[in-house]
């Protein structure tokens, strides 16, 4: 059906604004970012922050629209990057992160760094396996039975097997997530100890896995590597607090960057420190659009 004669044109969707930041150093990055985004990197955390999070990790997937916004930033910088503690593999799976020509130059850095996936050439470099990680493996069911909470149904989907890489026990799914979370904590990080690796606390989840590596050493060494002038980087997780740090480094040595959160009710040490705090996954991919958008009518208006 046609529009009927003298009505007004079919508004066109507005580009979302960019926010403005609330610290003086966050709107600087910023305004470099849009000055000069090929001289920019972004950085950005997958559950939580590209992808909501869900009772079943193997369920989670990118919010939508996040992809769309990607493959419109992405060809504007000078690289991106999506630093998680998952297996690269699967973060590109469960973002549908390959085959996207927009995403050509994506790198993706999984198990907090240890691990890299590039969209150029498919190809993953991964360490070895920690030794450690199959005696843990062996053992947790004993330390879980001996914790108490080892019970009910949904401890069978608590264990997540990260590619024998590390081992997430997740407690989202008990009857009582944060009371679970604390009584396993102490028996877990003394399991991880006895066999050389640490624990890394999330949202309803404490991870097993090898030191050494973090998302703020990653982070650094990636924004090295790429010579940028700048870098955002979003996350909403206590791990991202180590890239939160790398970035505060990296301004203090003369680079401009801007720091996201992924607002959530789970965490809010990230808020403390964020240069901007966005509504969740939507809030971000919200962000990833406005930036395209504004980027794009800089680029029609000179
Ligand atoms: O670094 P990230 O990309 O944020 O990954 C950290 C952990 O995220 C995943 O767990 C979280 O998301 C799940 C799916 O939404 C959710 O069920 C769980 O409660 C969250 O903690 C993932 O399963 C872990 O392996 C990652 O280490």
């Amino acid at each position: 059906m046609g529009s009927p004669p003298n009505a007004a044109p079919q508004s066109q969707p507005t580009p979302e604004s960019v926010p403005t930041p609330r610290t003086a150093a966050g709107r600087e990055g910023l305004a470099a970012l849009l000055a000069h985004p090929e001289r920019t990197v972004v950085a950005l955390d997958f559950d939580g922050t590209l992808a909501d999070i869900v009772p079943d990790p193997e369920k989670a997937r990118a919010h939508q629209g996040a992809v769309a916004a990607l493959a419109r930033l992405v060809p504007r910088l000078r690289a991106a990057a999506v630093i998680t503690g998952r297996p690269a593999t699967v973060a590109v799976r469960l973002g549908g992160f390959a085959d996207n020509p927009g995403l050509a130059h994506l790198t993706v850095l999984g198990h907090y760094g240890a691990e890299r996936w590039e969209a150029a050439t498919g190809t993953v470099h991964a360490p070895a396996p920690h030794p450690g990680i199959a005696a843990i493996q062996a053992e947790l069911p004993g330390v879980l039975d001996a914790s108490g909470v080892w019970h009910g149904t949904w401890v069978e989907t608590a264990i997540e097997r990260k590619g024998g890489h590390a081992i997430a026990v997740h407690t989202r799914r008990a009857s009582d997530p944060q009371g679970t979370f604390d009584r396993l904590r102490r028996p877990l990080t003394a399991l991880a100890e006895r066999h050389g690796l640490i624990v890394e606390p999330g949202r309803f989840v404490l991870e097993l896995r090898p030191p050494g590596m973090d998302k703020g050493v990653a982070l650094a060494e990636w924004v090295r590597e790429t010579g940028a002038a700048t870098v955002l980087y979003a996350g909403d997780d206590l791990g991202d607090l180590a890239a939160f740090a790398a970035v505060e480094k990296l301004r203090s040595d003369g680079l401009t960057g801007v720091l996201v959160c992924s607002g959530s009710d789970e965490v809010t040490e990230l808020a403390e420190r964020a240069d901007l705090v966005v509504d969740g996954p939507t809030g971000v991919v919200g962000l990833l659009g406005a930036l395209a958008d504004r980027l794009a009518e800089t680029r029609a208006g000179s």
